[in-house]
């Protein structure tokens, strides 16, 4: 399934958060959205899984306009991970995760053998399934945010979006989320603050400043110096992954830089 945005403006008491973005996603793509704080990269997102009306614009699932389907059917094709998607309530993780049938259940009937069968894929897919019995509150906040991606799993969508997925894991576990939103198949739209993560994730990103998209296409071609400087204000070096040849960025700390032999000038 694919996703569009199509001159997408958001206003709020008068401010335009994003204003005339026009982003689409193929089916089975990984799209990185990426740039500086305060860029809109939630909020674009916020309107693909409706958190968000489009104040203009249209989103549009294969294209046809998102907002004309009803919520439930919406939540049947787009799974969203979100920043302030942690629960409040002391569920165990075998019932958040059973949450994400919502969508394709009718009343408050038990789920069938089908339905626990998705939710135990989707759980060993991200590696909770061990804390299954777990009350979500207690566990830690990379556990907590696996917890949650194996809900949007159990939701079987065709479009997966993700606000910074990569927010508390640890490197083993940020290697294998991306890793596995490369090979899922499903259309992956992420936001991502870690440009090298993106690099080696993504088919394609786009580039938002002030509300728009200022760039869009494949990795080698967008994380250029002078785009990453013209964007963030910094300007790394670019040098090529030596395996798959994308683009990794070195950064430069200044004068108390630590010297390749490990003590400071
Ligand atoms: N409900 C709101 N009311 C007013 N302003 C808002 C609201 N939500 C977001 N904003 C503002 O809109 C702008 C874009 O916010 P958004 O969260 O989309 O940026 P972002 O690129 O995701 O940022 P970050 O990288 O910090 O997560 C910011 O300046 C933010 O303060």
């Amino acid at each position: 399934m694919d996703v569009a945005l199509d001159d997408v403006t958001v206003e709020i008491a008068g401010t335009a958060l994003v204003r005339r973005l026009n982003l689409t996603v193929g089916a089975g793509d990984v799209v990185g959205l990426v740039g500086p704080n305060g860029s809109g990269k939630s909020t674009a997102l916020r309107c693909i899984y409706r958190a968000l009306e489009p104040t203009t614009g249209t989103v549009l699932l294969d294209g046809s306009d998102i907002g004309g389907l009803s919520l439930r059917n919406s939540a049947r094709a787009v799974a969203a991970v979100t920043q302030d998607g942690s629960p409040e309530l002391d569920f165990t993780v075998t019932e958040i995760v059973e949450l994400g049938r919502y969508p394709h259940h009718r009343g408050g009937a038990a789920l069938g053998r089908r339905e626990r069968d998705v939710c135990a894929e989707a759980m060993h897919r991200v590696g909770v399934t061990h804390l299954a019995d777990r009350g979500v509150l207690s566990l830690s906040g990379g556990e907590r945010q696996r917890v949650l991606i194996a809900r949007a799993l159990a939701q079987e969508p065709a479009v997966l979006v993700l606000d910074e997925p990569t927010n508390h894991l640890d490197v083993r576990h940020q290697v294998e989320l991306l890793s596995f939103l490369r090979t899922c198949g499903l259309t992956v739209v992420v936001a991502l603050h870690d440009l090298n993560l993106a690099a080696a994730a993504c088919d394609r990103l786009a580039v938002l400043r002030d509300g728009t998209v200022a760039d869009d296409g494949p990795p080698s071609d967008v994380l250029t110096p002078d785009l990453i400087d013209r964007t963030f204000g910094v300007r790394p070096d670019i040098v090529r992954h030596p395996v798959t040849g994308v683009p990794q960025l070195v950064y430069h700390l200044g004068p108390d830089e630590p010297t390749p032999g490990g003590t400071h000038p």
